[in-house]
């Protein structure tokens, strides 16, 4: 049963090290049972309590997420650590569990104490006389692992309970891993709340699993700061936000919020499609020039004095101050909105000194309220200073290009947005994904959105300049933890270096982190793909792999879709997950010959399939993970697109334990060369 690593007592201490153990958690599953019954009966007497019907409501808010929080998952470890220190011990678990008298039977692995379990070593003890890891099988405790780091002992990535975890088979969405952050994880995810940073990972490094705990981490230390704000985490697509979704709730967080950067810009649904060509001007960075021209461009110097008659007097403001008030608040470089507000609020500002001068009081605010809105007023502003929507300015962009785009794009750019066939209402335009970014750029030069305290955002090389602005205007004054890797864009608009991208997202001075330790990919598959980075075009290090253990099977096969179900039927021999990836074109005929051998086929937005086998989209692929890879024809993955060899490394680099590569046409060449 139980087997410690480099200690030397005897078998029987160990079981009743290990008896007792178990008796801790029985004893703090217990106490996380009672503090749960107490927040259940806060929450039932809520209503009672609290004052007024809008506390009540916070209050019920806040009790029923306590309630969640406490729930106990038995499958999952309530503690998986242990430090021994001079002074004492602790358990090391997910979340605080205290005892009736509120003293710690578990700490939270975010708490400052813990940082010691992720980071001690011989060389830094930090205080740390003996660290002891927990072996779980379905939620029961069955082995431990002791470090004495007082007696030089460390295991580093040696350790067993490590190796097991990593190995573990996948099924169903992501898990946390917060039994095992590795230290150099460790010191991304509890860096301080101010500090951007870029984390460029190989595939596998566990850049997700960072970014996720990083959030979890930052919840706990600014609560109260965040909870206004807002934490968000930006994903590639919906299929990846469901893979992802498990893992901070798990780890007590359910107030996260998780979107595509097309949810973030949406404001209504995209009823256009682009060209390539015509999106990659859209994404271009130099829209956002064109698209300032366009707005700022609205601002006219008036041309004529001002009447105004308020019943009793008329009243009137010269051209000249009028171009003064216009001029200035050009300047003051307030979004376009405010601006305009702030022009009216001094026309009405010089109406109201003319009146205090003739009458000689104070007029009333129904006055001002009613000169801020009289007929000259909105006249003048709509002459000087419109009111726009972005899909007004962004329709008559795509109408007619050239006065905001001349001297910005070519004339054969303006011609690759410019709609054909204009529509006739700003009502009825189609507007495209790429518009919908376009439009949220212009919504923020009109008013400021709202910003998060921290944005995470995963597969950030594929962000378009552009993307990256929407995302830098609701974290301007937050902080970003950037994941990507280099290697895997596939998006026309792919980042080649960091720094760009950063400057992009207004974190021009973040540091760029590699990870580059693999806890997913073997390292014989591992081979196999990093054959293709020299071809990719861009200088990121290489994974080293941290498991020796998995299978490569490379199938030439005449009859693709038979040597498919044979590797599908051959994977289902083994423990976990099928994934079975193909060119988009050819995924309806992959499901179709499985499904005829009598494969069943998991729904792949099913996130807890009875299936195990899922065919997949190459174009979906990324940040998900399957225990079995099954690759069908790489060479129609490569031809599907102009970055394909970046879209099958990605493919290639999912499998967690074996990867089988079926295809009946040549191996694209940076693989066939060496196959
Ligand atoms: N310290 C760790 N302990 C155990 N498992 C880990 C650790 N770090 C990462 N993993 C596991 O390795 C796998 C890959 O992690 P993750 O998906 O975060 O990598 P990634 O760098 O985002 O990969 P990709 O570039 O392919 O999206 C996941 O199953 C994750 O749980």
């Amino acid at each position: 049963m139980t087997r410690t690593q480099g200690v030397s007592v005897p078998a029987s201490d160990l079981d009743t090290d290990l008896a007792g153990e178990r008796e801790h958690l029985a004893a703090s599953r217990a106490a996380l049972a009672r503090m749960r019954q107490r927040a259940e009966a806060l929450f039932a007497t809520g209503h009672d309590v609290a004052g007024d019907s809008y506390t009540a409501e916070q209050l019920g808010r806040t009790l029923s997420l306590r309630v969640k929080e406490l729930a106990d998952d038995p499958s999952t470890a309530l503690f998986f650590g242990r430090l021994d220190l001079a002074d004492g011990d602790f358990h090391i678990g997910r979340r605080h569990v205290t005892d009736d008298a509120g003293e710690p039977m578990v700490l939270d692995w975010r708490a400052p104490l813990s940082r010691s379990f992720y980071r001690a070593s011989v060389r830094e003890p930090q205080g740390v006389l003996v660290r002891r890891r927990f072996g779980f099988v379905r939620g029961e405790l069955t082995s431990f692992e002791d470090e004495h780091l007082d007696r030089g002992e460390e295991l580093g990535t040696a350790s067993r309970i490590l190796t097991e975890e990593i190995e573990r088979p996948r099924v169903g969405p992501m898990r946390d891993i917060v039994a095992t952050i590795q230290p150099e994880q460790d010191e991304l995810v509890r860096a301080d709340l101010e500090t951007s940073v870029a984390v460029q990972g190989a595939p596998g490094t566990g850049k997700t699993a960072v970014g996720l705990h990083r959030a979890a981490y930052l919840l706990y230390l600014h609560r109260e700061r965040l909870k206004r704000s807002g934490v968000l985490v930006v994903g590639p697509n919906t299929a990846f936000l469901g893979y992802i979704s498990a893992v901070l709730p798990a780890l007590g967080e359910v107030e996260v919020q998780q979107a595509t950067v097309d949810d973030l810009v949406a404001r209504g649904p995209v009823r256009g499609a682009d060209p390539v060509e015509a999106a990659v001007v859209k994404h271009d960075a130099r829209m956002a020039e064109v698209l300032r021209r366009a707005v700022w461009g609205r601002v006219r110097k008036p041309e004529s004095s001002m009447q105004v008659s308020d019943g009793s007097y008329r009243w009137r403001i010269d051209t000249e101050p009028l171009r003064r008030i216009v001029d200035e608040a050009r300047r003051e470089g307030l979004p376009y909105a405010v601006g305009r507000e702030r022009v009216r609020a001094r026309v009405v500002a010089l109406l109201q000194r003319q009146s205090e001068y003739k009458r000689g009081d104070s007029p009333s605010d129904a006055w001002l309220r009613r000169m801020a809105k009289a007929a000259p007023v909105t006249e003048f502003l709509d002459a000087a200073w419109p009111a726009l929507t972005p899909e007004a300015v962004v329709a008559e962009l795509l109408t007619d290009p050239a006065p905001a785009a001349d001297g910005v794009l070519t004339d054969g750019e303006q011609d690759l947005i410019r709609w054909v066939k204009p529509p006739k209402t700003v009502k009825s335009a189609r507007f495209s994904a790429a518009d919908a970014v376009l439009l949220d750029e212009v919504a923020g030069l009109l008013e400021r959105p709202a910003g998060f305290g921290h944005v995470v955002v995963d597969e950030a090389q594929d962000l378009s300049p552009m993307q990256c602005r929407a995302i830098a205007r609701r974290v301007e004054h937050g902080s970003i933890t950037l994941l990507g890797d280099l290697a895997q864009g596939t998006a026309p608009w792919a980042a080649t270096d960091w720094r760009t991208t950063l400057a992009h997202l207004g974190k021009p001075d973040a540091a760029v982190v590699p990870l580059t330790v693999g806890f997913r990919v073997p390292a014989a598959v591992l081979a196999l793909a990093n054959r293709l980075l020299p071809a990719l075009g861009v200088d990121v290090p290489e994974a080293v792999s941290l498991r020796r253990d998995g299978d490569l099977r490379v199938r030439p096969d005449a009859d693709v879709a038979a040597g498919t179900v044979a590797e599908v039927r051959a994977a289902l021999g083994h423990e976990g997950s099928v994934g079975v990836i193909a060119a988009d074109a050819d995924v309806a005929a992959v499901r179709a010959a499985l499904t005829a051998a009598g494969v069943d086929l998991a729904d792949p937005a099913d996130l807890e399939p009875a299936a195990r086998v899922t065919v997949i989209p190459a174009s979906l692929v990324k940040g998900l993970e399957y225990d079995h890879v099954v690759v069908v024809e790489p060479a129609a993955i490569v031809a599907a697109e102009p970055r394909g060899l970046h879209r099958l490394y990605v493919a290639l680099t999912r499998a967690v334990s074996r990867l089988a590569v079926v295809h009946a046409r040549p191996l694209p060449d940076p693989l066939g060369a060496a196959a």
